[in-house]
């Protein structure tokens, strides 16, 4: 058997995804199966001091014989061993950070939502692609085993048959507090960016990628209560209509009300009904109910998936495979469904009069 290709990767900032992915970076890969890729970590930047980033590695389990320390992200984007970077910081830095690594020749990896709108999305896929780089959206509920198994049955299968309908949801109750990156308008907060996601990724999952939908965008209705805390949107419901298979979607989130827990995501169909449970954001399970002749649902069948860690190792074993074979996306998470998913949103916030300060939502002058 050939040995598995290693992956080297730096972590931009040290927050608390950054520890989560980190950890799971440093999870035995033959605990999920997989044999053809592992992961390594190098180095790891904090914006706020070296000694902060000495403190994450350790924190993490990562070796300190092998991993470097900086207090700056421009020593992290010129550390020669690195092959990817994982950028981690809030959504107002993605566009600028992932510049910085890009524009240092380094391959990226980098949090949802992939930027302030889809502008700036545009810019970064154009350097990346100009550069021959590899760039990815860390929307990592797209590489679970449970989601592969979900889009089997709906596209191949086709369990349900025609697909009529699909609710996402995703809604976490937050303590509101205007100087959480959540609430916070310089940080790009609000539901849609941060939760609301989740809930359109799975109807891209679904419906966009749907083999009778052939890739064609979906019109776009959406509606957002602002909070008066801060003015970021609170309370988002996105309509998708998937004309060419005359289906819909209905995409919620908000920030104040906790989904309901078992049917945050519900397809169904002209055979019956396919449900998520609560966390989108992290899926374990399905439940399927069939049908019968009466055309009364009948029993549910679960199935559910063991997740050997937090679930984000997926995500990262998909960047380790598509640079060991040379390729610049990830089959799972292209940059046409990032680009489409931000003009989703971009749509969605603006025709809602819902704009970040010019500071975060502007492209370079190079755009
Ligand atoms: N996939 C998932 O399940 C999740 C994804 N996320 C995404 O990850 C990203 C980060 O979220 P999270 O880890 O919760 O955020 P945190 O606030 O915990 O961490 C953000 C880190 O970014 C760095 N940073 C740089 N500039 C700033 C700034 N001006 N203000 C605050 N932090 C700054 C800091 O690290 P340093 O000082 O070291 O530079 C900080 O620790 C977001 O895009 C979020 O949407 C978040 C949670 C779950
Ligand atoms: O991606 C996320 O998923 C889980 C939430 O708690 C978090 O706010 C969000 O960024």
């Amino acid at each position: 058997m050939s040995s598995p290709f290693t992956c080297k990767w730096g972590i931009l900032a040290t927050g608390g995804i950054a520890a989560t992915f980190t950890k799971d970076l440093l999870v035995d890969p033959s605990t999920r199966n997989v044999s053809d890729v592992s992961h390594q970590v190098v180095a790891a930047a904090s914006s706020t001091s070296a000694e902060r980033a000495r403190h994450f590695l350790a924190d993490v389990g990562a070796d300190p014989a092998r991993c470097r320390a900086y207090g700056s992200y421009e020593e992290l984007v010129r550390d020669p061993e690195i092959d990817i970077i994982y950028v981690a910081t809030p959504h107002s830095h993605h566009y600028e950070n992932t510049l910085l690594c890009l524009e240092a020749g380094k391959n990226v990896c980098c949090e949802k939502p992939f930027t302030i709108n889809a502008k700036q999305a545009a810019h970064l896929a154009k350097v990346a692609r100009q550069r021959g780089l590899f760039l990815m959206e860390a929307v990592w509920i797209r590489f679970f085993p449970v989601v592969v198994e979900i889009q089997r049955l709906l596209h191949h299968d086709r369990v349900l048959g025609k697909i009529h309908r699909v609710f996402s949801d995703l809604s976490i109750a937050f303590k509101p507090d205007p100087n959480h990156r959540l609430f916070n308008p310089d940080l790009g907060g609000g539901a849609l960016l941060d939760l609301g996601i989740y809930a359109l990724t799975w109807q891209m999952l679904v419906l966009y990628q749907h083999p009778d939908n052939a890739r064609a965008q979906p019109r776009v209705h959406g509606s957002i209560v602002k909070t008066p805390l801060t003015g970021v949107d609170e309370l988002t419901t996105v309509a998708l209509n998937f004309d060419q298979m005359g289906a819909q979607g209905i995409a919620t989130t908000n920030m104040t009300v906790k989904s309901s827990p078992h049917y945050v995501v519900l397809v169904q169909g002209e055979k019956g009904e396919l449900s998520v449970p609560f966390p989108t954001y992290r899926p374990e399970s399905y439940t399927l109910r069939l049908r019968d002749a009466e055309g009364e649902l009948g029993e549910p069948q679960t199935k559910t998936f063991p997740i050997p860690g937090h679930g984000m190792f997926w995500e990262a074993d998909a960047c380790a495979r598509a640079l060991r074979d040379g390729k610049n996306e990830a089959d799972r998470c292209t940059l046409d469904e990032s680009l489409l998913t931000m003009a989703i949103m971009d749509e969605v916030r603006y025709s809602n009069d819902f704009r970040y300060p010019d500071s975060i939502e502007s492209v370079r002058d190079d755009a």
